[in-house]
């Protein structure tokens, strides 16, 4: 199976060691061209402004909402999450907006204060053994809409501050969460990614907005 990582920002070798450690090809895409062929896409964390400049000057912006329309399955964690969005607070009103994804988001939602914390995640479909997940200045989802399943709420905020809310989400082929499961050595997440490739779950159509 080859799976394309977005190589423009973020954490993108931590991302294809993942994939590779479940026996994944991965492919670094930069350019539209290197889009061919992969059937599934990561679209890593990073600064989702900076993001969206560089989505743009290297035309993958067009090219990925192509490929998404067309079903192409997508893992977008942290600032590829608030890219996927359907509705995003506090964003640049000129960042990328794919909205592929119905949830309402708000960037840096944790506070400025709070630039990282880590906490035990019980996820769906994942057994009794929690994720151990990180956040990193990390969007607070707010709302999600009735096709989106919620894989993993946050059982704890630091400060109480998003107690509760969605963080591991799935609609169709798009499995986002705020959080970096690249980082934390656990690939279960990315497992579960490659499973929902091999067996052909699609992005569906890009959402109004
Ligand atoms: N770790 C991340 O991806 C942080 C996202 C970043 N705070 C943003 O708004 O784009």
């Amino acid at each position: 199976m080859r799976i394309g990582v977005v190589a423009l920002q973020g954490d993108v070798t931590e991302h294809r060691a993942a994939l590779e450690r479940l026996g994944a090809e991965t492919r670094p895409v930069r350019t539209p061209a290197q889009l061919a062929g992969v059937e599934g896409v990561v679209l890593p964390g990073g600064e989702s402004t900076t993001l969206s400049l560089l989505l743009r000057s290297s035309g993958l912006e067009q090219a990925l909402l192509g490929a998404f329309r067309e079903g192409l399955p997508v893992l977008a964690t942290c600032a590829g999450l608030i890219l996927l969005a359907r509705d995003v607070l506090d964003g640049r009103p000129d960042q990328v907006r794919f909205g592929l994804l119905d949830a309402q988001v708000r960037r840096n939602g944790f506070g400025r204060q709070v630039h990282s914390f880590e906490v035990d995640l019980p996820v769906v479909g994942l057994g009794d053994r929690p994720v151990r997940a990180v956040f990193i200045r990390a969007p607070l989802v707010e709302a999600v809409g009735p096709d989106v399943a919620v894989l993993a709420r946050l059982p704890r905020g630091p400060g109480g501050r998003g107690e509760g809310s969605p963080v591991l989400l799935q609609q169709a082929g798009v499995l986002a969460a705020s959080f970096h499961p690249e980082l934390s050595g656990d690939d279960r997440i990315h497992e579960r990614f490659l499973r929902q490739v091999a067996e052909g779950t699609t992005s569906g159509q890009r959402l109004a907005g």
